[in-house]
């Protein structure tokens, strides 16, 4: 399972980007109440995603809205893991995003084919967590905490200093016995950066791609920096924030992390071809 990681970014990928599908089975998403249907929903957007296209998703059990609260790991255990057991079945590869340890261990022994940590590895035990198995890893930047990173997001230059975190977390994790080539890096848009640092980091995504030396994830799909320059609430940001994901591949990214998985498809095939002859 673990090995699908590199596939997903090796075959057809290699010149296609991955579009992976965002999977969120937070409890609002439980909008029904009961777990059941929950699992149901979880099953039949995944098997939907994968029908338009999406060779990844990402099953994120924990809310990482600026300011929401940190869920206890047993309840973020009972969210992921029913949602990763259905879903494991299915032919696609699995992205686990958190922070915690204990989830990641679960995860990587219930086949998960990458781990998706906004943290970039940072909490303690998270490198041990991960270390001893061959999945793929998400290094993403982050400034400060979910809590207070959108307080007063500040830098001298914020691609430097994003190339900086990233490449530190890389030696970190390589001195610590991790394979590189595990690992995929990722700005982290929207995570300790005011809508200027974002589209800072965007375009000089081919940079952060070459000094750091690794795949690139890029998430932008329907963030506050699409709203920002269309004036659009979150539920019409889809044309923004494919233009988004086509911008992140043009300057390099090798994985999109979106919620309209059929749009953004199309709009990669339609770009690809008056791309490349
Ligand atoms: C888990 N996760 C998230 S959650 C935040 C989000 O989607 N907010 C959001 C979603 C919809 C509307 C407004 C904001 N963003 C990333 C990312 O950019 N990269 C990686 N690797 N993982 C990520």
């Amino acid at each position: 399972q673990c090995g699908q990681y590199s596939f997903a970014l090796e075959g057809p990928s290699s010149t296609h980007p991955v579009v992976m599908g965002i999977l969120n089975i937070t409890p609002d998403s439980f909008s029904d109440g009961g777990r059941y249907q929950g699992l149901e929903f979880a099953l039949s957007r995944a098997e939907e995603m994968i029908a338009d296209g999406a060779t990844m998703i990402d099953i994120g059990g924990e809310s990482t809205r600026p300011g929401s609260p940190s869920v206890p790991v047993a309840e973020e255990l009972a969210r992921v893991m029913p949602a990763l057991y259905a879903l494991r079945t299915l032919d696609v590869a699995l992205s686990v995003d958190t922070c915690k340890p204990d989830v990641m261990r679960e995860a990587i022994i219930a086949g998960a084919d990458m781990i998706n940590d906004i943290n970039g590895f940072r909490a303690p035990g998270a490198i041990e967590a991960v270390r001893d198995s061959d999945c793929g890893l998400c290094l993403m930047h982050m400034q400060a905490t979910p809590q207070t990173m959108q307080l007063a997001p500040s830098y001298g230059d914020v691609v430097q200093e994003v190339i900086a975190f990233l490449q530190v977390r890389v030696e970190a994790m390589v001195e610590e016995g991790i394979a590189r080539e595990r690992i995929c890096i990722d700005p982290g848009f929207g995570f300790g950066k005011t809508v200027e640092h974002n589209y800072a980091l965007l375009r000089h995504l081919d940079r952060i791609r070459r000094e750091v030396g690794l795949p690139v994830l890029a998430g932008l799909s329907r963030k506050s920096m699409i709203g920002a320059v269309t004036g659009r609430p979150v539920e019409e940001r889809v044309a923004g924030s494919v233009a988004g994901a086509l911008a992140a591949v043009a300057h390099g990214a090798r994985i999109v992390r979106v919620h309209d998985v059929a749009e953004t498809v199309d709009a990669l095939k339609v770009w690809h071809a008056a791309n490349n002859d």
